[in-house]
């Protein structure tokens, strides 16, 4: 049997936008379990890459393969959960409910999810509507979602920035245990919160 595709592989390549270079990215490869750390100065491209991974931009026609497959088609977005820094949540749905419809959609149990909203410190917020909560309360409920469904690559875009210091030490253990499940992260942020996990650094340099 021929070996699995890596669950994301980006060959080294200069990232254009709006036909300008942008950025130098190295090459990577990530393989089940890795964390991936995308680093680099503000504007250096980190947001365009995570979009390019999630499949958001094919426009820029780059060539990366997420479990072997063009980032957006089928293959890819089925094992990829993606939580950009203003994840939409369904207003019409509690907390819970938005919870439970998110792991019914992705035919996965919501316990997960729940335990990681727990986590997260939104235990009191399950019953209210995502129009009344904060951006980081928010940004939690998203990142419960996204880490619970317990897909093979997960991508967090700043998913520190608002969170609180309790929480940021919530997220941080449960990124560590996607990845100890077997799950591959690729995560932005300019602190040190992957400080100490074993992660791979892919820094954008201004091309
Ligand atoms: N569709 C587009 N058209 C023109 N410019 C764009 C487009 N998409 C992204 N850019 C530009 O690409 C640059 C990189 O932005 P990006 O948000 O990816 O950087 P970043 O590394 O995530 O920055 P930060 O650390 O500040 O969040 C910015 O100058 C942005 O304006």
């Amino acid at each position: 049997m021929p070996p699995a595709a890596p669950v994301l592989s980006v060959p080294p390549f200069t990232l254009e936008v709006a036909g300008r270079p942008l950025a130098r990215v190295p090459g990577v490869q990530l393989q089940p379990g890795e964390v991936l750390h995308l680093c680099g100065p503000n504007g250096a491209g980190k947001t365009t890459l995570l979009r390019v991974l999630a499949g958001e931009r094919p426009d820029l026609g780059c060539e990366v393969r997420v479990l072997g497959c063009a980032p957006g088609s089928r293959g890819a977005r089925k094992g990829t959960a993606w939580v950009p820094t203003d994840a939409a949540l369904p207003d019409d749905l509690t907390v819970a409910e938005g919870l439970t419809f998110l792991a019914a959609l992705w035919s996965r149990p919501v316990t997960p999810l729940l335990a990681l909203a727990d986590a997260l410190g939104l235990t009191g917020w399950l019953d209210a509507w995502p129009t009344k909560l904060s951006r980081g309360t928010r940004q939690k409920v998203a990142l419960s979602g996204a880490l619970g469904l317990g897909c093979a690559l997960t991508l967090l875009d700043e998913p520190f920035g608002t969170l609180d210091a309790a929480s940021r030490a919530a997220l941080r253990t449960a990124i560590r245990a996607r990845a100890q499940a077997g799950g591959a992260l690729v995560v932005t942020t300019h602190g040190e919160e992957l400080a100490g996990l074993p992660v791979q650094t892919l820094k954008l340099e201004p091309a």
